[in-house]
């Protein structure tokens, strides 16, 4: 069971001597084996709170919990897979050797971690085993990071808008392999996205947030089936969930009238 539980979590940072609010008292349980996505306008504090899960960050107050340890001994157990915007690969090596990179730094594979090659077959990249990241497009170098994160057989995966620099046709076909991959691999994974649609195609669980502070709005629970189909975006019930998830991001500016047209 790696479920991830964020109790009263606060993150404060410096800036200018002065004090910021990034997160504010948040409390969010994601359960074992789900997915979830992470949205809310720029500054409300997404990519804080998945650094703080990572433990590249630590809370100023409040705890976080991945399968009831705390995130530095999920880490050292090799249990946190971290996807970025960037796939921030080495440039001279190739697609192998990259997703290789963890297993070289850990000292070999974690127990029964998948071999590289597996993971090559598994996020559709074979045949490019040798090639350099330079020789690939921006959704090819985002399935390699994709699988570098994966190769220690991680219990969680953190996304952290990792399509958001591909055009909205390659994006929606990678976020179709990413729900498959999630599924073979049975992972609890956490996006974060700035596309509302994006947010109810993948997840089980909506957390809306809002900005200065940071902090939870609600919380929207995405009844569709799995596996997910790109039909269901044309369904009455797929656009409801988005205009809940609308209402929330927005509030009462939606009910704004127009103003009306000056001419
Ligand atoms: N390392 C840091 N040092 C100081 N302040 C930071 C740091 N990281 C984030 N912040 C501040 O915390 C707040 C939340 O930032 P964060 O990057 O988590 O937001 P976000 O929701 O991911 O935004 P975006 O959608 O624009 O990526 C911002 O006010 C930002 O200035």
């Amino acid at each position: 069971m790696t479920d991830i539980t964020i109790d009263h979590v606060t993150k404060n940072f410096a800036i200018d001597g002065r004090s910021v609010t990034a997160i504010d008292d948040i409390s969010l349980k994601f359960p074992s084996g789900s997915f979830s996505a992470l949205i809310g306008p720029s500054g409300c504090g997404k990519s804080t709170l998945l650094r703080l899960v990572a433990d590249i960050l630590a809370p100023s107050a409040g705890k976080i919990t991945i399968g009831g340890t705390p995130p530095d001994e999920a880490r050292r157990r090799h249990e946190i897979g971290f996807v970025f915007q960037d796939a921030s690969l080495l440039p001279w090596r190739s697609v192998m050797d990259n997703i290789a990179l963890p297993l070289e730094i850990a000292g070999g594979p974690i127990g029964d971690g998948p071999r590289p090659e597996t993971l090559i077959r598994l996020v559709g990249l074979s045949g490019f085993e040798n090639a350099k990241p330079a020789q690939l497009s921006g959704g090819m170098q985002q399935r390699v990071s994709i699988a570098r994160a994966l190769v220690l057989r991680p219990k969680i995966l953190l996304l952290d808008e990792p399509f958001g620099a591909l055009d909205e046709i390659t994006r929606q076909r990678m976020n179709m392999e990413l729900l498959r991959i999630w599924q073979e691999t049975g992972t609890t994974a956490i996006l974060v996205t700035h596309t509302i649609g994006e947010a109810v195609f993948m997840a089980d669980q909506v957390h809306v947030l809002a900005a200065h502070p940071g902090r939870l709005v609600t919380t929207i629970d995405v009844d569709l089936p799995r596996p997910r189909a790109l039909a269901m975006l044309q369904t009455p019930a797929f656009n409801h969930l988005e205009n809940a998830v609308r209402a929330a991001l927005f509030g009462d500016e939606l009910k704004a009238e127009p103003e009306p047209a000056h001419g």
